[in-house]
């Protein structure tokens, strides 16, 4: 059965989108239900149709936003007359608001916003769904076809979506700075570079793993592996100690949660 009838266009083609489509093809898509609309005209993937402007030559069943926040207001006026009614519009602009992007898209009848994140490109992702549309066979389809790039959840409110996106979307660049201090400080404590960076990456794949697929908290299983008086158990006292992980991650999402209602303000204001 194929993921998706298209035609699919993605407006704009970087890092997220661009990702989404490795994961799309990865799971078997067919690559000539894609045009990617994107400035530079680049190639993107074998088959897949690379145009600088919209498409004059069919509607598209599907249109997935995938420019920056702040292009939103470039590439509506010309795309927004292009959609149909049955044009399913997603966007993964974060921040950017159901009501913002009806303001500017009035034809789709159902408009969704997906937050995912760079694992997608590996059917490992995270992606959060929100819609007001009450067509339950397209937000059957958008899910079916997000759930080929990973674990997929529907949120009511804008509100969770957005603290969700600071976890997932945004998250793992956070991790991604974790383990370069992981490996960093193995570096300074006498490791090479390329092998302490090695090491903390499969670390974290196999710790991840076994996370997602315990039924234990992770505080147990980090209980798991500290045996008493023992050297996780040292490691653990300092991470825990006064201004420690906690207070830093809470600050950390809140400050992504606080740029996402930023980007929002902009895009309601248009
Ligand atoms: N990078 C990430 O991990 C995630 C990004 N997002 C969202 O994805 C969106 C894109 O982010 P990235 O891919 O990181 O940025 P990016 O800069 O890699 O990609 C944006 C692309 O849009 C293209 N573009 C600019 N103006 C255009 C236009 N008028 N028409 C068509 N294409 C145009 C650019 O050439 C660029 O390739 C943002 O809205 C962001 O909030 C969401 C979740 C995770
Ligand atoms: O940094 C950003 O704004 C986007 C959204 C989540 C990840 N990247």
């Amino acid at each position: 059965m194929t993921l998706f009838e298209g035609p699919i266009w993605l407006i704009g083609c970087g890092n997220m989108a661009g990702a989404m489509l490795e994961g799309w093809l990865r799971a078997g898509a067919d690559p000539r239900s894609f045009t990617a609309v994107r400035p530079s005209g680049k190639p993107v993937a074998d088959g897949v149709r690379v145009l600088t402007a919209l498409p004059e030559d069919e509607v598209p069943a599907l249109v997935l936003l995938g420019v920056k926040p702040q292009k939103l207001d470039e590439v509506a006026p010309s795309l927004a007359p292009a959609l149909a009614a049955e044009t399913i519009l997603v966007s993964i602009l974060a921040g950017v608001e159901l009501g913002a992007l009806r303001a500017r898209f009035p034809a789709p009848a159902t408009i969704v916003k997906a937050m995912p994140n760079l694992p997608v490109a590996l059917g490992k992702g995270v992606i959060e769904l929100l819609s007001d549309s009450t067509d339950t066979a397209a937000r059957d389809r958008v899910e079916r076809l997000m759930a080929a790039l990973g674990h997929v959840e529907w949120f009511e409110d804008e509100a969770g979506f957005n603290i969700a996106s600071g976890l997932t979307g945004a998250a793992p660049a956070f991790l991604f700075r974790f383990l370069d201090a992981l490996a960093g400080a193995a570096t300074e404590l006498g490791l090479a570079p390329d092998q302490a960076a090695r090491l903390a990456a499969r670390m974290a794949e196999g710790a991840a793993a076994l996370a997602a697929g315990s039924d234990a908290t992770p505080s147990e299983l980090a209980r798991r592996v500290a045996s008493p008086g023992g050297t996780t158990e040292a490691g653990l006292k300092v991470l825990d100690s006064g201004e420690g992980l906690k207070p830093l991650m809470l600050r950390t999402l809140d400050a992504s949660r606080r740029r996402e209602a930023e980007l929002a303000a902009v895009a309601r204001r248009g």
